[in-house]
């Protein structure tokens, strides 16, 4: 069954619905410039809350110090959003980290980015880290998983072009922010409901 991270998340009630339809990953933004940015201490608030999901710190060129304080709250997987180095990833750990790459025309990963636990794949913008609800060639990821890569599919997923999605890149997961908001960091529980719908009768 392919893997279903929502990210972007700050309110309690969003993050109550997300554990309801039983996804496997919620993602917390910590990058200041973000609409979608919590705090240290709502990041504490929501980590409480997540027991039976996998809790995501998306964190962009983040300091060593900064990831160990996220992690000592209770995180249990770092998405390391900026240009950071296969050493610092090495360094926090690759069984803790997803690696997103933004995808312009073309993008080649090394193979050493296999070990880490997953790489997202999101489209690039020269204005946004993330959350630009584009998407990109879904051809460059289809072929990153016949090239034994894990794939989590991200950018400009919706609950219309999701199963679409699915059925041509075969990914581990796919993940959403923009595509299920009613306004940046204001998920819409339909769209979230519609979203998992597509997923999961996407391979029946
Ligand atoms: O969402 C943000 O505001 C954000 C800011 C800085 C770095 C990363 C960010 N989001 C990361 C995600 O994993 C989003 O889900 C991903 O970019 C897809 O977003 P969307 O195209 O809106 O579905």
């Amino acid at each position: 069954m392919v893997k279903i991270k929502f990210c972007g998340l700050k309110r309690i009630q969003d993050l109550e619905k997300a554990i309801s339809l039983k996804i496997d990953y919620v993602g917390f933004v910590l990058y200041p410039k973000s609409p979608r940015y919590v705090s240290s201490e709502e990041l504490k608030a929501l980590v409480s809350l997540s027991n039976s999901v996998k809790k995501v710190a998306v964190m962009v060129n983040p300091d060593y110090q900064d990831v160990k304080k996220v992690l000592d709250i209770g995180v249990d997987l770092i998405q390391l959003h900026g240009e950071e180095s296969f050493d610092f990833a090495k360094k926090v750990g690759f069984e803790r980290v997803i690696k997103a790459f933004r995808v312009k025309e073309k993008i080649y990963i090394s193979q050493e980015w296999r070990q880490v636990h997953a790489v997202l794949l999101d489209t690039y913008s020269q204005y946004l880290y993330g959350g630009t609800g584009k998407t990109f060639n879904w051809s460059i990821a289809e072929e990153l998983v016949k090239n034994g890569f894990r794939i989590i599919l991200s950018g400009g997923l919706t609950p219309e072009n999701v199963q679409m999605a699915v059925r041509k890149v075969n990914p581990y997961g796919v993940d959403v922010s923009s595509g299920i908001e009613v306004q940046p960091g204001t998920k819409d529980h339909q769209k979230m409901e519609a979203f998992v719908r597509a997923v999961r009768s996407s391979l029946s």
